[in-house]
């Protein structure tokens, strides 16, 4: 049956309208036309396996209407169906979550066939058909919408039921490590991170997807340190605290691996002695597995490594103060790094329950006053003071350390603690 050709906006942008939030991307769906009178309007060919088109002037993106089925298991999978018999319901149907299957067309109105808006305004994620299962990244955007919106938004239990079957069906493993990490980086900068992270506990498919964290679930901590429980409720305490203070990205990252080490401390050992050495490993094996850009591992790893050595800063001698600063951060160097280490580690400190949340991290400003004493030191002179004293080779690198580590005495020495 050949339709006339219409426009509509889609997905995202009318979820997002509907709730009264700005949304920077436009989709559109055309229905009743070929890629050849896409083409032949001026429209510019962008999709690898799909049909889309960027608009010449807008740049928004124009999929025809396309229907997708899955002929094997993965992302690749799909044989795809597109062209001027696909209808608008079609294409609606083959969408994620009710909430993303709205359509808008020209004059304003609305197209929606799986009641997208009842479920707006109830707060429910409800997947559209069992087409959803078909891809399976939709089970970690459904925790990331959670993320976004807030744990008040309900997964239906329909929708619960068919990721069970997803997950049994082995589909999660499918997936590949950049979609995961993609949909997690979005959760990260989402206002309640953490959000994400229990949703996918609350679907049971962190096992799958973040073993690491799955397996700090029922592993206890000292009381007296950590009221708030085991070790998940407290990393997720922990991200929450990075989101609440507004922190970055990356900070909710190195926050949400500081502890990766405890589980197997607490297997191999009985206790959590040394989990920040024992964490290193992991959180690597996490970032390589996921694909995860070397800034966030070293970051992760750096901080897995020193946060204990944080909260105890005060107490540290120079010479400690200099492997970790200076050796192990480059900090002077990469100063924004250190900063979110120490921001991740005063959330460390105060994601620990209600009681503790407001306890204030002196160490974080110990921490920045020290970087900026160093930043101020002149490693330049020291090199030439060293050559006029005659050092060559090592014993300038000798000279320049231990003129650094002096400095970091001077600073101690001065440093006077805010009331
Ligand atoms: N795995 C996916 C990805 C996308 N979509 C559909 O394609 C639309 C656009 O996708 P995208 O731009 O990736 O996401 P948005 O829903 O717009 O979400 P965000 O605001 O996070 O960009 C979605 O609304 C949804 O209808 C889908 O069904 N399944």
């Amino acid at each position: 049956m050949t339709q006339a050709i219409k426009t509509y906006l889609v997905g995202g942008a009318v979820r997002d309208e509907l709730l009264g939030i700005a949304s920077q991307d436009k989709d559109y769906v055309v229905v009743g036309a070929s890629a050849k009178h896409m083409l032949d309007q001026g429209y510019l060919a962008v999709g690898k396996d799909f049909p889309v088109f960027l608009h010449p002037k807008s740049k928004h993106e124009y999929a025809l209407a396309r229907i997708e089925r899955k002929i094997d298991k993965g992302y690749t999978g799909f044989s795809v169906e597109a062209g001027a018999q696909v209808s608008l319901e079609d294409d609606l149907a083959r969408r994620d979550l009710t909430i993303n299957a709205i359509a808008k067309d020209e004059n304003g109105s609305l197209i929606d066939p799986f009641n997208g808006q009842n479920d707006l305004n109830n707060k429910i994620l409800r997947h559209v058909t069992d087409a959803f299962s078909e891809d399976p990244v939709r089970v970690l955007r459904i925790a990331r919408f959670r993320a976004r919106y807030g744990k008040n938004w309900q997964i239906h239990p329909d929708t619960h039921e068919l990721i069970k079957q997803i997950k049994a069906k082995g589909e999660l493993e499918y997936l590949v490590p950049e979609r995961i990490w993609k949909e997690t980086e979005k959760a990260l900068n989402e206002q309640q991170a953490h959000v994400f992270f229990e949703t996918l506990e609350e679907l049971d498919v962190l096992d799958v997807l973040f073993p690491e964290l799955a397996v700090m679930r029922n592993i206890p901590q000292p009381p007296e340190h950590h009221p708030e429980g085991d070790v998940f409720v407290h990393t997720l305490l922990v991200l929450k605290r990075a989101c609440d203070l507004g922190f970055s990205a990356a900070t909710r990252f190195a926050a949400l691996c500081h502890d990766f080490g405890k589980p197997i401390s607490h297997a191999k050992q009985g206790n959590l002695h040394n989990h920040e050495e024992a964490g290193v490993p992991i959180v690597e094996a996490f970032c390589e597995r996921l694909r995860i850009p070397n800034k966030l591992k070293d970051l992760g790893m750096l901080t897995s490594k020193n946060h204990l050595l944080s909260h105890r800063i005060f107490e540290l001698q120079a010479k400690t103060l200099y492997r970790m600063i200076i050796e192990d951060f480059s900090a002077v160097k990469q100063p924004e790094r250190f900063l979110q280490f120490l921001q991740a580690c005063q959330c460390d400190a105060q994601g620990r329950g209600e009681t503790l949340v407001n306890r204030p991290y002196p160490q974080r400003d110990f921490g920045e006053y020290l970087l900026a004493e160093l930043q101020k030191f002149d490693a330049k002179s020291a090199v030439q003071e060293a050559i006029e004293k005659g050092k060559n080779g090592p014993l300038i690198g000798d000279w320049v350390r231990q003129r650094t580590i002096a400095c970091i005495k001077v600073a101690k020495a001065s440093y006077i603690r805010p009331e």
